[in-house]
């Protein structure tokens, strides 16, 4: 059984997001891309970055054809200083009407802070170990089970899309070797929950294709693949072959980062998720369909960079910003021939 009937209904509502963002595809399979990196980005930034700076981003990101940007997160500023600004940020940009604009909420207060800034969709998070529940949210994985059902109750019952992570699907920071048979049963909890969505997040970065397909191999028993996504960030650069891997299994939801901005706090050593040039550009090459525009993804990763003082993380931006100065060398030359 693949979900409580009690959810059941509530789910179908939700899974109209899945196919209207489906429509935007013609005859290619389409992938949808899931933008986290003004929340899972910036989140890990030491530097504090202006909301007007944050709001640019995510208006940007949308308007480059991204169907889901998540925002923010409504956690405790005392944990996480860089998302203060949540209800600023949100309320602050413009919103597009065919992009989802989801926001991460730990428990209930989150939530109540969510609705009050007014989003529409929002992200709840466990991880299948002891060690990482009680760092990064204070609790043990028993009551984040308990938080997350409570606060996806009164997310659904507001008429809000509820979005489900599993942390440390692969490896935790603290623990180790993460058992599939626990991400299966996180997930399971999650759908049941009723999130219509699960990323599977491995958040440190371990996994490779070989843990990646374990770890499928249980949670694909309790979770159909339309219901979940991949979230791998790329500390062993694994993330790109993990990807491809999932989409072997049929996912077809992708959570990136522009210019590979991030990394979890509580998360020591985890490096930027995936970027979201390098997953198009990936995804372009297999014949999917994203409706990303792939060049106006570079300028925003190249844009953003420059805002924090650093080179972008995405080799794909990267090349294709070399590429770009090259061809634009070589008309001036001709043009300059002609002359
Ligand atoms: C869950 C808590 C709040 C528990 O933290 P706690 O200290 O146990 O909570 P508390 O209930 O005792 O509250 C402590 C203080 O925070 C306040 N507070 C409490 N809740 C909120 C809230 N929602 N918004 C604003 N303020 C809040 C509360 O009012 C109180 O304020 P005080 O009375 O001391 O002035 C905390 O641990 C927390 O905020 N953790 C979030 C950590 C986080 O954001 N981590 C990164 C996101 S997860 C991630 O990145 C992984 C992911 C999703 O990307 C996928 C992957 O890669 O794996």
């Amino acid at each position: 059984m693949f979900s409580s009937l009690s959810v059941v209904s509530k789910r179908l509502g939700q899974s109209s997001l899945r196919s209207q963002v489906r429509c935007l595809s013609s005859t290619k399979d389409f992938v949808k891309i899931v933008e986290v990196g003004p929340r899972d980005g910036l989140q890990n930034e030491k530097q504090i970055i202006p909301a007007e700076t944050k709001i640019e981003l995510i208006e940007r990101l949308a308007n480059a054809g991204l169907p889901v940007v998540e925002v923010t997160s409504f956690v405790s500023p005392k944990w996480v200083p860089q998302m203060g600004d949540n209800k600023q940020v949100f309320t602050g940009i413009r919103k597009l009407p065919n992009v989802n604009y989801p926001v991460l909420t730990p428990n209930r207060r989150g939530l109540e802070g969510a609705i009050e800034a007014g989003a529409e969709e929002v992200a709840l998070f466990a991880a299948t170990t002891e060690s990482f529940n009680r760092k990064n949210t204070n609790c043990s994985t028993d009551e984040a089970i308990e938080r997350f059902s409570e606060v996806a109750k009164m997310a659904l019952d507001a008429n809000l899309r509820v979005r489900g992570y599993v942390s440390c699907v692969v490896g935790c920071p603290y623990e180790g070797e993460v058992d599939p048979a626990k991400v299966a049963d996180l997930s399971q909890r999650l759908y049941e929950a009723g999130c219509y969505e699960i990323s599977l997040g491995d958040t440190i970065g371990v996994g490779t294709a070989g843990s990646m397909a374990r770890m499928l191999d249980h949670v694909l028993k309790v979770v159909p693949s339309e219901a979940l996504a991949v979230h791998c960030h790329d500390t062993y650069g694994q993330a790109l072959a993990n990807i491809l891997k999932s989409l072997e299994y049929g996912i077809r939801v992708v959570d990136s980062s522009v210019a590979g901005l991030g990394g979890c706090p509580y998360a020591p050593g985890a490096k930027g998720n995936v970027a979201t040039e390098d997953v198009v550009y990936m995804l372009q090459g297999l014949g999917y369909e994203t409706n990303a525009n792939l060049d106006q993804l570079v300028d925003i990763g190249n844009w953003i960079s420059d805002k924090l003082g650093r080179p972008t993380n995405s080799r794909a931006g990267a090349a294709l910003t070399v590429a770009r100065e090259r061809q634009a060398k070589l008309k001036e030359a001709a043009a300059a021939a002609k002359l």
